[in-house]
């Protein structure tokens, strides 16, 4: 067994409390062995004014979405798909798709993200992606069905389900897999059953964009007489090993059905407000026991990937949706997008104790904006900015150390991205 001790730093514990202490990880292991004054690590990693913080979770996105970042702005989600996006997605390549993925992950890894849930196509290339830069993510096939005949859109859900079923469990445990329907509108009712069949099948979850615009909830309610939800329920997708991602426009019952089957959600602020989809319910949700997560959806209608932005807007749109300055406080917010999202998307991974996976991120609290430390964890939520983080370590690996990304070269990373975004839009 080698060791790596995280040294002199603070940190913040699973109850929120933030004390001086080391953490020593079994580097073979992935895990935390202690916390706390522990024995010499083989190898040290400095955090001397500094806060170790779990890895935050980027529970739902589409990592590849980085090639068209600033592409297509100030839209609302269907014309913006319809116009902007789904044309230039179609002149994607594997090796396209391949570049934006790393460019997304070196985003999070630099940002202090462990772990993402991903939806997209091309998945192999979103896997090695993955595999390479020592990450932990849950990736899966994004099916759309409308404007495909019968076999086109059994085929598309037959590849979801074959793909969770290729990756799962493999990158030494760190990829895992959902079959990922698109939304309650892209995909007919029969290929919607037959995801939930197929995912249950392999034993993976499902996961699904639910209730993010208003445009999405009225055909629904028109057609069938009843919410999304409801529809949602009818299918067998509530489930508490699925979640999905936005849940905007969840009224009471919806708030129901979700704490009743104990079905995720992925909150997604900043898309949420860009594409004017509306406010999510979150504190609603989160009285009612709803297992609700953060992520930060594609750098498309974002425009970046820093979680530590997601948090600020959570707790700030949460306080404007519940009219009270009191919901979606700090700790809340800072439990969400770590063992929140952990829990909504089915990894272990989310808190610092013996035991657990060893995901975390030092953050340097030696800056203007975060002085006075009043409350660490206040800062988390509102003050730190992703080009705060100092090293990030995923499954007991260093991923990056004083700002320097080690599993992936950041330079060709960034050069490879551009080059490809540019002859991409060119093409279309
Ligand atoms: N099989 C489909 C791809 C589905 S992947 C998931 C899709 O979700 C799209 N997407 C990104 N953000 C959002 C959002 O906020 N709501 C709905 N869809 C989104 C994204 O552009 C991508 O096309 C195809 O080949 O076109
Ligand atoms: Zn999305």
């Amino acid at each position: 067994m080698t060791t790596l001790q995280i040294t002199g730093g603070q940190v913040l514990l699973p109850d929120m409390t933030v004390e001086s202490a080391d953490v020593l990880v079994d580097r073979e292991a992935g895990e935390i062995l202690a916390v706390g004054e522990t024995e010499r690590g083989d190898e040290r990693l400095d955090a001397e004014g500094s806060l170790v913080i779990p890895g935050l979770v980027n529970a739902h996105g589409h990592a590849a979405m980085t090639l068209l970042r600033g592409y297509a702005d100030d839209k609302p989600l269907d014309a913006w798909l319809q116009e902007d996006i789904w044309p230039a997605e179609a002149e994607l390549t594997p090796e396209d798709v391949r570049a934006g993925a790393e460019l997304g992950i070196v985003e999070m890894i630099k940002s202090g993200t462990t772990a993402f849930a991903d939806m997209y196509f091309e998945v192999d290339e979103i896997a090695a992606a993955v595999r390479e830069s020592g990450m932990r993510a849950r990736i899966g096939h994004g099916i759309v069905t409308v404007g495909k005949d019968d076999e086109e859109a059994r085929e598309d859900v037959e590849e979801s389900i074959a793909i969770a079923r290729e990756f799962d469990g493999t990158g030494d445990g760190r990829v895992s897999t959902a079959v990922m329907p698109h939304s309650l509108t892209t995909v007919s009712e029969e290929c919607l059953s037959m995801a939930v069949k197929g995912a249950r099948e392999i034993g993976v979850p499902v996961h699904i964009h639910i209730n993010e615009t208003r445009d999405e909830v009225e055909p629904i309610v028109e057609e069938r007489g009843i919410r999304p939800l409801e529809y949602a329920d009818e299918l067998g997708l509530l489930d508490e090993k699925n979640f999905l991602a936005h849940g905007v426009h969840t009224d009471e019952r919806g708030i129901e059905l979700l704490a009743e089957t104990g079905m995720g959600v992925v909150h997604c602020p900043a898309s949420n407000m860009k594409l004017a989809s509306g406010m999510a319910p979150v504190q609603a949700m989160l009285d009612a026991g709803v297992s609700v997560g953060v992520g930060t959806d594609g750098a498309a209608s974002n425009n970046d990937l820093d979680l530590f932005d997601e948090m600020r807007d959570a707790a700030m749109i949460g306080k404007l949706a519940a009219d009270s300055a009191a919901a979606v406080p700090a700790e809340e917010v800072v439990r969400m997008a770590t063992a929140g999202s952990a829990e909504a998307i089915g990894i272990d991974s989310g808190r610092i104790e013996a035991g657990a996976n060893a995901d975390l991120a030092v953050i340097d609290f030696g800056k203007p904006h975060l002085t006075p430390a009043h409350d660490p964890v206040s800062h988390l939520a509102y003050a730190v900015r992703g080009s705060d983080v100092r090293h990030t370590v995923c499954g007991g690996e260093v991923l990056m150390c004083d700002r320097e990304v080690l599993t992936l070269d950041e330079k060709e990373v960034r050069e490879t991205a551009e080059k490809r975004a540019t002859e991409l839009i060119e093409r279309v």
